[in-house]
Formats: C-alpha cells, sequence, structure tokens
C-alpha cells in the first residue's frame, strides 16, 4: 500500500472499529464520479424505518433487505474526505468462483423455464452465493478505496449495522431512486448481462455490444414494471430515455432511465412513494411480483438479506441517492459471501445464466482478490 493510502486506511479502521466494539452502526460510501467520500458514525444500532419517511429522515445512510423494513443510519458524526490517488486497480477476471451449488441453480432454472412456459409468471431472478475466504491482508478500507477507483459510475459503499453481525461492501451500477435539490427524480431500468471483456481481457467498445431477444425483453421488463408503478399513481409526464447499452465494470447492461420533473408538476414525495412501489423491481425479483417472492423463496437456499435490497445517502443538500444493493459481498470475520442473480425469462439457457452468474461474482471479486 502506498504510504498515504496507509495512514488513511489506519485512520478510517481504527474508527470503524472502537465503532463496532460499541455496537453502534456505520456507514462510508463515494458516489458515482465523486472526488470525495463521506464516512458516517451514528450514535445507535440503526433504526427500522418506512420507505414513506425518506424525505423527513434528516441526513444518513438508508439500506433495505430483499423482504422488510429499511434500517437508517443517522449521521451524528460525518467525515467528509477526498479519495486517495491510487495507481490503476488491476481487475484479475481469473479469480475463481466457486463452482458448488452449480447443479442445483441450473435444475431451478430449468423449472423457472417450465413455470413461465405455464404462465404462472413471465420473469424470475434467481440468485446464488459464492463463500470464500479473505486473504489475511485484507482491509476493508483498501478494498474500498480499490473499487471506487476501479469503478467510478457505481455508488462504492461499505456499511455496519450491529445486528447482522456483519459488514456489507458493494459497487452498485444500479440506480433505484434518486431526486436532486431541485426536485428532479430518476429511476433506471436496468438488465440483460453480456461481458465487456474481450478474450484477452481486452475492453469491448459499447458499440459492438450486440444483444439477442432475450436480453432486449428481460430489460422491456423492468422498463414496463416502472411504467405500470407510474400508471397507479397516474404520473403521465415523464421522460424516458434508452434502453442503451452501458459498462458496469467486467459487464454491459441495457438501461433505460425515466426522469420526472417534480417541482415542475407539483407532485410531492414522489421519491417515498415510488421508493415503496418500485422495491423489488423485476430487475432483481421477477414479474409479477408476489408470484417471483414466492418461487424465490422456494428456489433460493441462502438468505439474500440486504442484497437485492437497496442502499444510499439521504438527505445530504436535500439529496436522496438509492441504489439497488447488487455486486455486494458480506464479510463475517475473515470469511466472503459473494452474492449474485440472474434474471430467467422463456429464452433462458440454465448453463449460460450460472455463467452469468460467475461474472456478476468476480466484479467484486476480481479487484479484491487481485494483489
Ligand atoms: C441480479 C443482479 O443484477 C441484475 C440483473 C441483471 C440481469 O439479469 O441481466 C442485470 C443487472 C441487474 O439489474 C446481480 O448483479 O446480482
Amino acid at each position: 500500500m502506498a504510504e498515504g493510502l496507509e495512514d488513511l486506511v489506519l485512520g478510517l479502521s481504527n474508527k470503524w472499529k472502537i465503532q463496532e466494539e460499541n455496537k453502534l452502526a456505520q456507514a462510508i460510501w463515494r458516489l458515482p464520479h465523486a472526488e470525495t467520500f463521506t464516512f458516517i458514525q451514528s450514535n445507535n444500532v440503526g433504526k427500522e424505518v418506512s420507505a414513506f419517511e425518506v424525505e423527513n429522515l434528516g441526513e444518513g445512510f438508508l439500506t433495505a433487505p430483499f423482504q422488510g423494513a429499511p434500517i437508517f443510519i443517522s449521521a451524528d458524526e460525518i467525515l467528509v474526505g477526498n479519495l486517495p490517488d491510487i495507481s490503476e486497480v488491476k481487475f484479475n477476471a481469473e479469480v475463481e468462483v466457486s463452482q458448488n451449488g452449480k447443479d442445483e441453480f441450473v435444475k431451478w432454472v430449468g423449472k423457472s423455464i417450465e413455470e413461465i412456459q405455464k404462465n404462472v409468471f413471465q420473469k424470475v431472478v434467481l440468485s446464488r452465493v459464492d463463500v470464500a475466504e479473505l486473504p489475511n491482508s485484507f482491509e476493508l478500507f483498501e478494498a474500498f478505496f480499490k473499487l471506487s477507483k476501479a469503478y467510478p459510475d457505481a455508488l462504492v459503499a461499505a456499511f455496519y449495522v450491529p445486528f447482522q453481525n456483519s459488514v456489507w461492501l458493494c459497487a452498485t451500477p444500479e440506480i433505484l431512486v434518486v431526486q436532486n435539490g431541485e426536485g428532479i427524480f430518476k429511476t433506471v431500468s436496468l438488465a440483460g448481462t453480456q461481458s465487456a471483456l474481450g478474450d484477452k481481457g481486452n475492453k469491448i467498445a459499447v458499440q459492438q455490444a450486440s444483444w439477442t431477444q432475450k436480453e432486449i425483453e428481460e430489460q422491456a421488463f423492468v422498463s414496463r414494471y416502472i411504467i405500470e408503478c407510474f400508471k397507479r399513481i397516474r404520473l403521465r409526464e415523464y421522460v424516458e430515455i434508452g434502453p442503451k447499452t452501458v459498462i458496469a465494470g467486467n459487464l454491459m447492461h441495457l438501461k433505460s432511465e425515466f426522469i420526472v420533473d417534480t417541482k415542475a408538476l407539483g407532485v410531492e414525495n414522489l421519491a417515498s412513494t415510488m421508493l415503496d412501489l418500485l422495491h423489488p423491481t423485476s430487475a432483481v425479483c421477477g414479474t409479477p411480483k408476489e408470484e417471483a417472492i414466492q418461487w424465490i423463496s422456494q428456489a433460493e437456499k441462502h438468505e439474500r438479506a440486504m442484497y437485492s435490497g437497496y442502499l444510499g445517502p439521504i438527505g445530504f443538500q436535500n439529496e436522496i441517492q438509492l441504489f439497488v444493493h447488487l455486486r455486494t459481498v458480506q464479510i463475517q470475520g475473515n470469511q466472503a459471501i459473494f452474492y449474485a442473480g440472474c434474471g430467467i425469462t422463456e429464452d433462458s439457457i440454465p448453463e449460460k445464466e450460472w455463467e452469468e452468474t460467475n461474472l456478476k461474482c468476480k466484479t467484486l471479486k476480481g479487484v479484491l482478490m487481485s494483489s
């Protein structure tokens, strides 16, 4: 580690450890393209809140599980710092992802396709975990800064809430609900996945991406779901941009943006209303939502916990910056649990879906487990 970085990491790490010992909540994040990070510590364990309160909670960090109430970490102490100047981060595309559970996963993808053919649901997102041991040299803040360098477009965040007894660290590309100080609301539909790296590990240009009907349809499900949510609150005036191909680290996705000028329209509390309606979106759950949740609870043997929930800072400069909790790792001592999922439609090929989860696990693992 470079000298300046070492001092910064040590300082943050000491503060983090003391807070953990005192069993109090804390979070650190770097917003997409920001040159600073924000580290907050709370004087409590984190408070269960409702999505409807999101406009009124004050400054802090919100994190919600896949299912269940969001938790608010209040910013009782705030430290804003410049990101350290670290050299290019190596991405290790060869890092190994455990193949445990492959047969079971492939079997459930097959079963999901049968349910889709029977019209029980149209799309479902199944996830898996990859459990690994962290190297002795692992340092949370070094990992945080490496991810910040490697993934400028992502929200990079880590948080700790005592009752979970673990730390979560992510670099997510997917906006759930963002609203700026001028009242401009944005949500996105992000789905469809392919590698952004060529055979020799070289980066492929977005113009070279080619999408099949499967991915186009898969992303359209998410867009339609967002439009359905707008319809439910009779909101007709939104701007839709896309779908366009975007790069998210080692991967490419299809993305559409939906933008609403809440001030011009005179709509209040759109962020909290949409947050409640959207989560969990069809990008991480499926369509229709209830049937997909039901199926996921049968198919998955692990708890999703905070994976595929949402997270991000709220209340700073009157902004809301909530992202879908993806490309994430749960850290318990020296054990790391990487989570990844894939959208299954009628045209899915089970083996390919498994491969997709391997690539998604590598987004974090390829940075954290590289020298
Ligand atoms: C579920 C995940 O990603 C989501 C699913 C995608 C897909 O199925 O193609 C793409 C982007 C995300 O919306 C994940 O990364 O774990």
